[in-house]
């Protein structure tokens, strides 16, 4: 209805309708998103419901060739949020305790040692400055790399920043905090020949997971065949090329 008003009948205040009446419109927004989050206790903030309720909105504009865009007084959804709610994979790598990581980051930055301090400011100053780049950090056991790994993760995460955290094998990935195996997480074939590619498709939830990345941590890296470097770096590359993407 408010769609339709917005559309054909010339509303004069557009934002005041929508400030008058928003949480009328909102009211069938928790519920399915409570289903959808596995979490029947979720609680979400005004903002959170309103930016939800707007996207709906905007979605049902577009249908119609139109969008709020063209309402200068009406808010329009944040897309960053917009999208992350709309995938389940990125809610759940970004459903930590905040405040929890930062106080745990703070302590295990505070006890590097000199050589992991070097490589965590490297790879810091690399994600910040959206570089890009591959470290490949080696060292017997016991020297600290998990240790690393943690400090690295937990600062990224109380960031909201998605960390991907995978290990050659199992066991590997039980160390490390919302680790998984590399071929579970990015769909490795099991079977790798020198042209494999993993299984992950434009558009799906898995690709906008890998697209929105800001590191894959590898531990035990060389425990695997070059293969599946390969395979997952020519996902990457194509998963991030947008031309490709004909779902958009
Ligand atoms: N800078 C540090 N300050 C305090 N403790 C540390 C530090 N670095 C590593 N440790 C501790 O040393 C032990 C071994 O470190 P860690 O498990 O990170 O090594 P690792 O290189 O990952 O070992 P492995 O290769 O066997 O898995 C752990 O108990 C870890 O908490």
């Amino acid at each position: 209805m408010f769609v339709i008003m917005l559309i054909f009948c010339e509303v004069t205040n557009p934002k005041k309708l929508w400030e008058k009446n928003w949480s009328l419109l909102a009211e069938g927004i928790q519920h399915p998103e409570r289903k959808r989050r596995h979490n029947l206790h979720l609680e979400l903030t005004e903002a959170q419901l309103k930016n939800l309720t707007l996207v709906d909105i905007e979605e049902l504009m577009k249908r119609s060739g139109r969008t709020l865009a063209e309402f200068p007084s009406m808010p329009i959804p944040e897309k960053e949020k917009e999208y992350a709610y709309k995938n389940k994979l990125i809610d759940e790598e970004l459903d930590y305790d905040k405040e929890k990581l930062r106080t745990q980051h703070i302590s295990l930055k505070n006890g590097l040692n000199s050589v992991q301090r070097e490589i965590f400011d490297a790879v810091s100053q690399s994600i910040e400055q959206g570089n890009g780049g591959l470290f490949f950090v080696h060292g017997s056991g016991g020297t600290g790399k998990t240790y690393l790994w943690n400090t690295i993760i937990t600062g990224l995460r109380a960031k909201s920043k998605v960390v991907l955290a995978v290990a050659s094998s199992g066991i590997a990935s039980l160390l490390l905090p919302g680790g998984r195996t590399a071929h579970s997480r990015f769909k490795i074939p099991i079977t790798l020949e020198d042209n494999s590619t993993c299984d992950v498709s434009h558009g799906t939830q898995l690709a906008g997971l890998i697209c929105k990345a800001k590191i894959i941590i590898w531990d035990e890296a060389p425990m695997i065949h070059r293969h599946a470097f390969e395979a997952l770096e020519r996902t990457v590359r194509d998963l991030m090329n947008p031309s490709k993407d004909k779902t958009k």
